[in-house]
């Protein structure tokens, strides 16, 4: 029997040629593990046992394995912010009460966040003794990945399906039969035992696809695993923030790829608890929009909380940010007003839904290319004629979120806060995510690192911009600047600034090249009556020269005119027959 093979596109590794240990982790380092590509790799639980004496979470594993992503979480908070975060344990509700929906406590103990007490004798115990509860089952750590061939290790591993409905399963079932019906010679190929097609090894690199479409379906068995490794395979690290570390996986059952993010620290009792409650419930009531991450359930596990979300392949705004300043680039204007106008489409989504977001920044706005957004034709983008720069910029990390009329406020990233937020003025919270917005947008203008505090804070935040390296256009630069304006009523809402004019330029120009495009159509219309109205007029001057032998009608050169309207002979009887020259009488 084979090693397991799970697969994924091009960059299909030949398992007999892997070195022996390989984990996710040199995978990802290798560059293989991440971005679009996928690998094949192999999965080994039994390993799970080297953490005998691990003391808390998985996730300090995975940090301390891989190799350290340059967070661009780094969040600085004010003393005022650390003020509200202490407040906000103290504040907590022992039953914890969505800001918008209640929970009942059945479903809340579901979630078994209420493991332990939270008093500060049981917190401190917790801190100091190895905590029992993440060595209540072994197998519930982070999954890893060998080249491991033992059988008997292979027939415990779950296997993923390989979803037929994705647009790139299409493409790759297209080109498989596309291939083998070309192939007029037997490939000795072989199935291996999980049903995944082993390359041969003659195969040229452009058949590395379809070496690993399934033959059979997988279904997903019941394994002594947490949720998280029997239901999902995961293929590398995609983020980490100051909440969670943020793993792309793919889901066994469904073959699609998802964005896993699993809490930090061990939640029970901690403020922790608190703040990813609020991005469930906030994930929860918003329910599905094509500007917000989708969210797809979440479970606590092992202590630790688990969301399942929409994954964006374009990574996060800030990601953006730095591999284009990397390459010399700035985001252009048409790019930043698409992002300026699916922010605002996501923000008036939240804040018609009662919420703030409270934590917009680039690195809570992710990008999904339009070629694998499924979602983008339910929006208002399709009205529009879709996104005019190929990119769908979505909210995500709702963190922070919190109720508009009745506020538990934590603030956010310092450098993107308001100042009237800072002042605990919780009036007018939606033109502090539209203030976060306009500086989040400097920063993809190219706008140098934002101050944590200090003068330069306070003066951003007195209508001072700083200047950016590109030439703005007047309009779009006011309209930034209206954004940051000191005064929080002056700034607009989100929902005026997606139909502002500004922002709807480009959709403004679609519109008139579509209305160009009728318009030519319309002529081509008119010009072909024209004509047939010249050729009518001829005819009824020399009948005998426009109509064939036996018709009564004359021949018909385009679409008009409508049968039925008779442009020539209105008075006539219709029964007269005329001869045409060259087919004789
Ligand atoms: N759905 C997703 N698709 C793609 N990448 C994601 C997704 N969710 C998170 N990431 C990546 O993981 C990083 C951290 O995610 P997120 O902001 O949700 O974590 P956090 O711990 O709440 O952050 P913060 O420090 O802002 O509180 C993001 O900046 C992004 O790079
Ligand atoms: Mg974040």
């Amino acid at each position: 029997m084979k090693s397991l093979a799970i697969l994924c596109d091009p960059l299909a590794i030949d398992l007999n040629s892997t070195p022996s240990r390989f984990t996710s982790w040199e995978l990802l380092e290798s560059g293989m593990a991440m971005g679009s590509d996928w690998t094949v790799q192999n999965l080994d639980f039994s390993s799970c046992g080297e953490e005998e004496e691990g003391s808390d979470s998985s996730l300090d594993e995975w940090s301390s394995r891989t190799p350290q992503i340059l967070s661009p979480n780094s969040v600085c908070r004010t003393p005022i912010v650390q003020r509200h975060r202490t407040r906000s344990i103290t504040i907590s509700p022992s039953i914890p009460v969505s800001p918008t929906t209640p929970i009942p406590y059945a479903a809340w103990r579901k979630l078994r966040l209420c493991d332990s007490p939270s008093t500060p004798k049981s917190l401190l115990s917790k801190s100091t003794l190895p905590s029992s509860s993440t060595k209540i089952c072994r197998s519930q750590r982070a999954l890893r990945f060998t080249t491991s061939t033992d059988p008997a290790q292979c027939s415990r591993m779950p296997s993923v399906n390989v979803n037929p409905f994705t647009p790139d399963t299409f493409r790759r079932t297209r080109e498989h039969y596309k291939r083998k019906s070309r192939r007029s010679d037997h490939d000795d190929e072989d199935n291996d035992d999980y049903g995944f097609r082993m390359k041969p090894s003659h195969t040229s690199s452009e058949e590395d696809d379809e070496a690993f479409l399934p033959s059979k379906r997988q279904a997903v068995q019941a394994f002594m695993l947490s949720r998280y490794e029997s239901e999902f395979l995961e293929l590398g690290r995609i983020g980490a923030g100051e909440f969670g570390v943020v793993c792309k996986c793919v889901k066994r059952l469904d073959g699609c790829l998802y964005a896993i993010k699993r809490s930090r620290r061990p939640l029970a009792g901690s403020a922790n608890e608190q703040l990813a409650l609020k991005e469930v419930y906030a994930h929860a009531v918003l329910g599905h929009h094509p500007h917000v991450v989708r969210y797809y359930s979440a479970w606590a596990e092992d202590d630790h909380m688990i969301i399942q979300n929409e994954y964006c392949d374009g990574g996060s705004l800030h990601d953006a940010i730095v591999e284009k300043e990397a390459r010399g680039e700035l985001f252009q204007e048409p790019e930043l007003r698409d992002l300026l106008l699916h922010v605002s489409m996501g923000l008036k989504y939240i804040h018609s839904s009662g919420l703030v977001h409270l934590d917009i920044k680039p690195s809570n706005i992710f990008i999904c290319q339009c070629s694998s957004t499924g979602g983008v034709g339910e929006s208002e983008e399709e009205e529009d004629g879709g996104p005019s720069t190929g990119v769908v910029y979505k909210i995500g990390d709702l963190g922070h979120v919190t109720s508009i009329n009745s506020p538990q406020v934590e603030e956010g990233d310092s450098r993107f806060l308001a100042s009237e937020v800072l002042h605990e003025d919780y009036s007018n919270l939606p033109k502090a995510d539209i203030f976060s917005q306009g500086l989040t947008v400097l920063l993809a203008a190219g706008a140098p690192p934002l101050p944590q505090n200090g003068d330069e804070w306070h003066s951003l935040r007195q209508a001072q911009l700083p200047s950016l390296p590109q030439e703005l256009s007047p309009a779009f630069r006011s309209l930034i600047q209206t954004l940051l304006d000191p005064e929080p009523s002056q700034r607009p809402s989100a929902s005026a600034l997606c139909r502002h004019p500004v922002l709807r330029k480009e959709r403004t120009g679609n519109l008139a090249a579509q209305l160009r495009r009728e318009l030519n159509v319309e002529k081509f219309r008119t010009a072909m009556l024209e004509k047939e109205l010249q050729e009518a007029r001829l005819a009824a001057l020399s009948p005998q020269q426009a109509f064939p032998p036996g018709l009564q009608q004359p021949i018909n050169t385009g679409s008009l005119p409508k049968a039925g309207r008779r442009l020539v002979g209105r008075n006539a009887a219709r029964s007269m027959s005329f001869g045409c020259p060259g087919y004789g009488v």
